[in-house]
Protein backbone atom coordinates (compact mmCIF):
# COMPACT_ATOMS: atom_id res chain seq x y z
CA UNK A 1 0.00 0.00 0.00
CA UNK A 2 1.67 3.43 -0.71
CA UNK A 3 1.68 6.02 1.67
CA UNK A 4 -0.54 8.71 3.25
CA UNK A 5 0.76 11.85 2.18
CA UNK A 6 0.55 13.97 5.66
CA UNK A 7 1.11 17.51 6.18
CA UNK A 8 1.94 19.79 9.79
CA UNK A 9 0.29 22.68 9.93
CA UNK A 10 1.35 24.81 13.08
CA UNK A 11 4.84 23.05 12.35
CA UNK A 12 7.11 25.53 14.01
CA UNK A 13 5.29 25.32 17.48
CA UNK A 14 6.14 22.66 20.41
CA UNK A 15 3.26 20.13 19.05
CA UNK A 16 4.35 20.81 15.71
CA UNK A 17 7.82 19.82 16.05
CA UNK A 18 6.76 16.67 17.90
CA UNK A 19 4.67 15.52 15.03
CA UNK A 20 7.23 15.91 12.28
CA UNK A 21 9.54 13.82 14.60
CA UNK A 22 6.56 11.16 14.84
CA UNK A 23 5.57 10.93 11.52
CA UNK A 24 8.92 11.46 9.48
CA UNK A 25 9.54 8.00 11.04
CA UNK A 26 6.16 6.34 10.76
CA UNK A 27 6.00 3.69 8.46
CA UNK A 28 2.65 4.59 6.91
CA UNK A 29 2.45 8.25 6.68
CA UNK A 30 5.04 10.34 3.97
CA UNK A 31 6.05 13.86 5.77
CA UNK A 32 4.90 15.65 2.74
CA UNK A 33 4.80 19.17 3.94
CA UNK A 34 5.88 21.56 7.13
CA UNK A 35 3.61 24.41 7.43
CA UNK A 36 3.32 27.63 9.16
CA UNK A 37 1.27 31.10 8.61
CA UNK A 38 1.44 32.81 5.63
CA UNK A 39 3.88 35.96 7.36
CA UNK A 40 5.48 33.72 9.92
CA UNK A 41 8.81 34.96 10.89
CA UNK A 42 10.41 31.62 10.37
CA UNK A 43 8.82 30.60 6.78
CA UNK A 44 11.35 28.92 4.80
CA UNK A 45 13.60 27.52 7.33
CA UNK A 46 14.51 24.66 7.83
CA UNK A 47 12.61 23.01 10.75
CA UNK A 48 16.36 22.19 12.39
CA UNK A 49 17.14 25.69 12.55
CA UNK A 50 15.07 26.06 15.22
CA UNK A 51 14.93 22.48 16.63
CA UNK A 52 18.81 21.24 16.39
CA UNK A 53 18.08 18.50 18.06
CA UNK A 54 15.57 16.97 14.41
CA UNK A 55 18.95 18.07 12.39
CA UNK A 56 19.84 15.26 10.00
CA UNK A 57 16.00 13.41 11.16
CA UNK A 58 13.63 15.65 9.28
CA UNK A 59 15.30 18.05 6.68
CA UNK A 60 12.13 19.56 5.77
CA UNK A 61 11.42 23.56 5.05
CA UNK A 62 9.11 24.99 7.04
CA UNK A 63 6.48 26.33 4.41
CA UNK A 64 4.10 29.65 4.41
CA UNK A 65 0.51 28.63 3.86
CA UNK A 66 -0.58 30.91 1.47
CA UNK A 67 -3.03 33.84 2.70
CA UNK A 68 -5.93 33.05 0.71
CA UNK A 69 -8.07 30.28 2.08
CA UNK A 70 -9.45 29.43 -1.64
CA UNK A 71 -5.19 28.88 -2.08
CA UNK A 72 -4.98 26.46 0.48
CA UNK A 73 -7.58 24.53 -0.41
CA UNK A 74 -6.20 23.70 -3.48
CA UNK A 75 -2.91 23.08 -1.85
CA UNK A 76 -4.68 20.61 0.12
CA UNK A 77 -5.88 18.53 -2.60
CA UNK A 78 -2.82 17.37 -2.57
CA UNK A 79 -2.55 15.60 0.45
CA UNK A 80 -4.34 12.89 2.76
CA UNK A 81 -4.00 13.97 5.94
CA UNK A 82 -3.73 17.35 7.77
CA UNK A 83 -1.87 17.89 11.39
CA UNK A 84 -3.72 21.18 12.92
CA UNK A 85 -1.24 21.93 15.56
CA UNK A 86 -2.41 25.23 15.63
CA UNK A 87 -4.03 28.13 17.92
CA UNK A 88 -7.42 27.20 18.41
CA UNK A 89 -8.66 30.52 16.20
CA UNK A 90 -6.70 29.36 13.48
CA UNK A 91 -7.88 25.58 13.49
CA UNK A 92 -11.16 26.59 13.88
CA UNK A 93 -11.02 28.07 10.30
CA UNK A 94 -8.67 25.77 8.90
CA UNK A 95 -10.53 22.53 9.38
CA UNK A 96 -13.13 22.81 7.18
CA UNK A 97 -10.87 23.94 4.45
CA UNK A 98 -9.00 20.82 4.91
CA UNK A 99 -11.96 18.54 5.13
CA UNK A 100 -13.84 20.14 1.84
CA UNK A 101 -10.19 19.18 0.31
CA UNK A 102 -10.67 15.41 0.84
CA UNK A 103 -8.38 15.73 3.91
CA UNK A 104 -8.92 13.90 7.51
CA UNK A 105 -8.30 16.27 9.74
CA UNK A 106 -6.61 15.91 13.07
CA UNK A 107 -6.55 18.80 15.15
CA UNK A 108 -4.63 19.60 18.27
CA UNK A 109 -6.59 22.66 19.69
CA UNK A 110 -9.76 22.82 21.95
CA UNK A 111 -11.64 23.86 18.96
CA UNK A 112 -13.77 20.88 18.04
CA UNK A 113 -13.82 19.24 21.48
CA UNK A 114 -16.81 20.51 23.17
CA UNK A 115 -19.88 20.13 21.22
CA UNK A 116 -21.62 23.11 22.01
CA UNK A 117 -20.99 26.45 20.32
CA UNK A 118 -21.66 28.26 23.93
CA UNK A 119 -19.04 27.03 25.78
CA UNK A 120 -16.41 28.61 22.90
CA UNK A 121 -18.24 32.14 23.79
CA UNK A 122 -17.78 31.53 26.99
CA UNK A 123 -14.34 30.09 27.34
CA UNK A 124 -12.44 30.36 23.97
CA UNK A 125 -13.87 34.11 23.75
CA UNK A 126 -14.89 33.44 20.11
CA UNK A 127 -17.70 32.68 18.08
CA UNK A 128 -18.18 29.49 16.87
CA UNK A 129 -19.04 29.37 13.21
CA UNK A 130 -19.19 26.01 12.20
CA UNK A 131 -22.07 24.17 14.74
CA UNK A 132 -22.43 21.46 11.88
CA UNK A 133 -18.61 19.81 12.49
CA UNK A 134 -18.49 20.67 15.90
CA UNK A 135 -21.45 17.72 15.70
CA UNK A 136 -20.07 15.36 13.56
CA UNK A 137 -16.19 15.91 15.36
CA UNK A 138 -14.72 12.77 17.38
CA UNK A 139 -13.61 13.43 20.91
CA UNK A 140 -9.97 12.09 20.15
CA UNK A 141 -9.37 10.09 23.72
CA UNK A 142 -8.09 7.46 21.93
CA UNK A 143 -8.06 4.77 24.57
CA UNK A 144 -12.27 5.79 24.77
CA UNK A 145 -13.41 6.74 21.12
CA UNK A 146 -12.03 3.49 18.77
CA UNK A 147 -15.13 2.67 17.18
CA UNK A 148 -16.19 6.17 16.61
CA UNK A 149 -12.63 7.65 15.64
CA UNK A 150 -12.62 5.15 13.08
CA UNK A 151 -15.50 6.46 11.28
CA UNK A 152 -14.38 9.97 11.14
CA UNK A 153 -12.86 12.91 9.00
CA UNK A 154 -12.27 15.05 11.70
CA UNK A 155 -10.85 14.15 15.14
CA UNK A 156 -10.56 16.84 17.97
CA UNK A 157 -7.81 15.67 19.71
CA UNK A 158 -8.15 15.57 23.38
CA UNK A 159 -6.52 18.02 25.68
CA UNK A 160 -3.31 17.72 27.66
CA UNK A 161 -5.22 17.84 31.07
CA UNK A 162 -8.29 16.25 30.05
CA UNK A 163 -6.36 13.08 28.91
CA UNK A 164 -4.84 12.14 32.02
CA UNK A 165 -7.31 13.32 33.97
CA UNK A 166 -9.99 11.41 31.79
CA UNK A 167 -7.77 8.17 31.85
CA UNK A 168 -7.48 8.47 35.53
CA UNK A 169 -11.29 8.61 36.24
CA UNK A 170 -12.99 7.16 33.53
CA UNK A 171 -12.54 3.29 34.42
CA UNK A 172 -13.81 4.34 38.11
CA UNK A 173 -17.13 5.99 36.58
CA UNK A 174 -17.90 3.94 34.02
CA UNK A 175 -18.21 0.94 36.49
CA UNK A 176 -20.46 2.88 38.69
CA UNK A 177 -17.89 2.54 41.70
CA UNK A 178 -17.77 6.52 42.49
CA UNK A 179 -19.71 8.59 45.20
CA UNK A 180 -20.81 11.15 42.84
CA UNK A 181 -22.29 13.22 46.17
CA UNK A 182 -18.73 14.17 46.42
CA UNK A 183 -17.23 15.69 43.10
CA UNK A 184 -14.01 14.03 41.93
CA UNK A 185 -11.32 16.74 42.84
CA UNK A 186 -7.99 16.80 40.38
CA UNK A 187 -5.06 19.00 41.10
CA UNK A 188 -2.72 18.68 37.84
CA UNK A 189 0.40 20.01 37.41
CA UNK A 190 2.07 21.06 33.93
CA UNK A 191 5.76 22.13 32.37
CA UNK A 192 5.52 24.93 30.78
CA UNK A 193 6.06 23.67 27.47
CA UNK A 194 1.92 23.48 27.65
CA UNK A 195 2.01 27.01 26.59
CA UNK A 196 3.67 26.33 23.74
CA UNK A 197 6.17 28.27 21.96
CA UNK A 198 5.52 32.16 21.59
CA UNK A 199 7.43 34.22 24.42
CA UNK A 200 5.33 35.06 27.25
CA UNK A 201 6.19 37.00 30.52
CA UNK A 202 3.90 34.47 32.68
CA UNK A 203 5.63 31.34 31.33
CA UNK A 204 9.52 33.09 31.43
CA UNK A 205 12.45 31.24 33.17
CA UNK A 206 12.72 33.58 35.88
CA UNK A 207 9.18 34.10 36.50
CA UNK A 208 7.97 30.39 36.79
CA UNK A 209 8.06 28.73 40.05
CA UNK A 210 5.21 27.14 41.19
CA UNK A 211 1.79 28.18 41.38
CA UNK A 212 -2.16 27.33 40.54
CA UNK A 213 -3.74 29.42 37.67
CA UNK A 214 -7.29 29.13 36.55
CA UNK A 215 -8.89 28.44 39.32
CA UNK A 216 -12.24 27.90 38.66
CA UNK A 217 -12.48 29.04 35.25
CA UNK A 218 -9.61 26.90 33.47
CA UNK A 219 -11.38 25.80 29.96
CA UNK A 220 -10.49 22.34 30.57
CA UNK A 221 -12.57 21.75 33.73
CA UNK A 222 -15.57 21.93 31.42
CA UNK A 223 -14.01 19.64 28.99
CA UNK A 224 -12.98 16.82 31.11
CA UNK A 225 -17.13 17.09 32.58
CA UNK A 226 -18.67 16.95 29.77
CA UNK A 227 -16.51 14.30 28.41
CA UNK A 228 -16.70 12.30 31.87
CA UNK A 229 -20.28 13.07 32.24
CA UNK A 230 -19.46 13.86 35.81
CA UNK A 231 -19.04 17.34 37.10
CA UNK A 232 -15.09 17.94 38.68
CA UNK A 233 -13.35 20.36 40.31
CA UNK A 234 -10.16 20.55 38.50
CA UNK A 235 -7.11 23.06 39.42
CA UNK A 236 -4.18 23.40 37.30
CA UNK A 237 -0.32 24.41 38.02
CA UNK A 238 2.66 25.95 36.36
CA UNK A 239 5.91 23.93 37.32
CA UNK A 240 9.28 25.08 36.33
CA UNK A 241 9.95 22.17 34.55
CA UNK A 242 9.54 22.11 30.24
CA UNK A 243 7.57 18.93 29.85
CA UNK A 244 5.57 16.47 31.68
CA UNK A 245 1.59 16.73 33.52
CA UNK A 246 1.43 15.26 37.05
CA UNK A 247 -2.27 15.08 38.18
CA UNK A 248 -3.35 14.29 41.37
CA UNK A 249 -7.15 13.14 41.56
CA UNK A 250 -8.81 12.65 44.60
CA UNK A 251 -12.64 11.03 44.61
CA UNK A 252 -14.61 9.25 47.14
CA UNK A 253 -16.02 5.56 46.37
CA UNK A 254 -19.27 3.93 46.69
CA UNK A 255 -19.69 2.31 50.09
CA UNK A 256 -18.01 -1.00 50.00
CA UNK A 257 -16.06 -0.58 46.64
CA UNK A 258 -12.87 -2.46 47.20
CA UNK A 259 -9.32 -1.60 46.25
CA UNK A 260 -9.52 -5.29 44.13
CA UNK A 261 -12.37 -3.64 42.18
CA UNK A 262 -11.01 -0.60 41.39
CA UNK A 263 -7.65 -2.52 40.32
CA UNK A 264 -10.50 -4.70 37.87
CA UNK A 265 -12.01 -1.80 36.55
CA UNK A 266 -8.59 -0.32 35.23
CA UNK A 267 -7.33 -3.70 34.36
CA UNK A 268 -10.54 -4.60 32.18
CA UNK A 269 -10.29 -0.58 30.75
CA UNK A 270 -7.05 -0.53 29.60
CA UNK A 271 -6.71 -4.61 28.82
CA UNK A 272 -4.67 -4.26 24.92
CA UNK A 273 -4.29 -0.65 25.07
CA UNK A 274 -0.53 -0.23 24.90
CA UNK A 275 -0.42 3.76 25.62
CA UNK A 276 -1.73 3.40 29.31
CA UNK A 277 0.59 1.91 31.24
CA UNK A 278 -0.79 0.78 35.26
CA UNK A 279 1.58 0.84 37.58
CA UNK A 280 0.62 -0.85 40.94
CA UNK A 281 0.96 1.38 44.21
CA UNK A 282 4.50 2.57 42.38
CA UNK A 283 2.97 6.19 41.55
CA UNK A 284 4.22 7.78 38.17
CA UNK A 285 7.22 10.28 37.92
CA UNK A 286 7.41 13.05 35.17
CA UNK A 287 10.68 11.62 34.79
CA UNK A 288 9.69 8.09 33.53
CA UNK A 289 6.92 9.78 31.11
CA UNK A 290 8.52 12.89 29.69
CA UNK A 291 9.73 11.84 25.53
CA UNK A 292 7.30 8.75 25.56
CA UNK A 293 3.67 8.52 24.24
CA UNK A 294 2.39 6.53 27.82
CA UNK A 295 -0.18 7.41 30.42
CA UNK A 296 0.92 5.74 33.53
CA UNK A 297 -1.79 5.65 36.54
CA UNK A 298 -1.16 4.26 39.71
CA UNK A 299 -4.32 4.08 43.08
CA UNK A 300 -4.55 3.97 46.52
CA UNK A 301 -7.51 3.09 48.16
CA UNK A 302 -8.15 3.81 52.24
CA UNK A 303 -11.74 3.52 53.76
CA UNK A 304 -14.00 5.04 51.18
CA UNK A 305 -11.63 7.43 49.53
CA UNK A 306 -9.54 7.00 46.46
CA UNK A 307 -6.42 8.77 45.09
CA UNK A 308 -5.36 8.61 41.64
CA UNK A 309 -1.73 9.63 40.11
CA UNK A 310 -1.63 10.11 36.61
CA UNK A 311 1.54 11.53 34.71
CA UNK A 312 2.12 11.84 30.74
CA UNK A 313 4.28 13.78 28.67
CA UNK A 314 2.02 16.53 27.54
CA UNK A 315 3.70 17.18 24.07
CA UNK A 316 2.88 13.71 23.66
CA UNK A 317 0.50 11.59 24.84
CA UNK A 318 -1.39 15.21 25.96
CA UNK A 319 -1.23 16.22 22.00
CA UNK A 320 1.16 14.46 19.46
CA UNK A 321 1.26 11.59 20.11
CA UNK A 322 -2.26 10.98 20.99
CA UNK A 323 -3.04 12.68 17.53
CA UNK A 324 -1.00 10.19 15.94
CA UNK A 325 -2.59 7.27 17.90
CA UNK A 326 -5.71 8.45 16.53
CA UNK A 327 -4.67 8.96 13.07
CA UNK A 328 -3.54 4.67 13.66
CA UNK A 329 -6.53 3.95 14.59
CA UNK A 330 -8.58 5.84 11.91
CA UNK A 331 -6.74 4.20 9.17
CA UNK A 332 -6.27 0.47 10.90
CA UNK A 333 -2.76 1.42 11.31
CA UNK A 334 -0.68 -1.08 14.22
CA UNK A 335 -2.43 1.93 17.25
CA UNK A 336 1.63 2.72 18.00
CA UNK A 337 2.99 3.08 14.81
CA UNK A 338 5.82 5.81 14.62
CA UNK A 339 5.07 6.39 18.69
CA UNK A 340 8.53 4.66 19.65
N1 LIG B 1 1.70 22.67 24.19
C1 LIG B 1 0.96 21.68 24.68
O1 LIG B 1 1.33 21.01 25.66
C2 LIG B 1 -0.33 21.33 24.05
C3 LIG B 1 -0.89 22.07 23.03
N2 LIG B 1 -2.10 21.73 22.51
C4 LIG B 1 -2.71 22.55 21.47
O2 LIG B 1 -1.99 22.36 20.26
C5 LIG B 1 -2.00 23.57 19.50
C6 LIG B 1 -0.55 23.96 19.24
O3 LIG B 1 0.09 24.15 20.50
P1 LIG B 1 1.65 24.47 20.62
O4 LIG B 1 2.42 23.61 19.70
O5 LIG B 1 1.95 24.47 22.06
O6 LIG B 1 1.66 25.97 20.06
P2 LIG B 1 2.87 26.88 19.63
O7 LIG B 1 2.50 28.28 19.98
O8 LIG B 1 4.15 26.33 20.14
O9 LIG B 1 2.88 26.74 18.03
C7 LIG B 1 1.83 27.13 17.20
C8 LIG B 1 2.39 27.29 15.81
O10 LIG B 1 1.34 27.65 14.91
C9 LIG B 1 1.89 28.53 13.93
N3 LIG B 1 0.81 29.34 13.40
C10 LIG B 1 0.21 30.43 13.95
N4 LIG B 1 -0.75 30.92 13.15
C11 LIG B 1 -0.78 30.11 12.08
C12 LIG B 1 -1.54 30.10 10.89
N5 LIG B 1 -2.50 31.01 10.67
N6 LIG B 1 -1.30 29.14 9.97
C13 LIG B 1 -0.34 28.21 10.16
N7 LIG B 1 0.42 28.16 11.27
C14 LIG B 1 0.20 29.11 12.21
C15 LIG B 1 2.91 29.35 14.70
O11 LIG B 1 3.97 29.71 13.84
P3 LIG B 1 4.01 31.11 13.08
O12 LIG B 1 3.31 32.12 13.96
O13 LIG B 1 5.44 31.40 12.88
O14 LIG B 1 3.27 30.88 11.81
C16 LIG B 1 3.41 28.39 15.76
O15 LIG B 1 4.64 27.84 15.45
C17 LIG B 1 -2.76 24.61 20.33
O16 LIG B 1 -4.09 24.64 19.92
C18 LIG B 1 -2.68 24.03 21.74
O17 LIG B 1 -3.79 24.42 22.52
C19 LIG B 1 -2.77 20.61 22.92
C20 LIG B 1 -2.26 19.84 23.93
C21 LIG B 1 -1.01 20.15 24.58
C1 LIG C 1 0.87 25.26 31.09
C2 LIG C 1 -0.22 25.80 30.21
O1 LIG C 1 -0.33 26.99 29.97
N1 LIG C 1 -1.04 24.90 29.69
C3 LIG C 1 -2.13 25.25 28.80
C4 LIG C 1 -2.85 24.00 28.41
C5 LIG C 1 -2.18 23.31 27.26
C6 LIG C 1 -2.93 23.48 25.98
O2 LIG C 1 -2.37 23.88 24.99
O3 LIG C 1 -4.23 23.23 26.02
P1 LIG C 1 -5.05 22.22 25.15
O4 LIG C 1 -4.65 20.86 25.61
O5 LIG C 1 -6.48 22.54 25.43
O6 LIG C 1 -4.78 22.42 23.71
C7 LIG C 1 -3.18 26.13 29.47
O7 LIG C 1 -3.39 26.03 30.66
O8 LIG C 1 -3.86 26.86 28.74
Amino acid sequence: MSKLKAIIVGASGYTGAELALILNRHPQFELSGLYVSSNSADANKPISNLYPQLRSLVDLPLQPLPADNAEIGNLAQQFDTVFLATAHEVSHDYAPIFLNAGCQVFDLSGAYRVNNAEFYTQYYGFQHQHPQLLQSAVYGLAEWNHEQIKQTDLVAVAGCYPTVSQLSLKPLLENDLIDRSQLPVINAVSGVSGAGRKANLTSSFCEVSLNAYGVFNHRHQPEIANHLGCDVIFTPHLGNFKRGILATITAKLKAGVSAEQVQAAFEQAYHGRPLVRLCGRHFPAIKQVEFTPFCDIAFAVKDQHIIIVGAEDNLLKGASAQAVQCANIRYNFPETAGLF
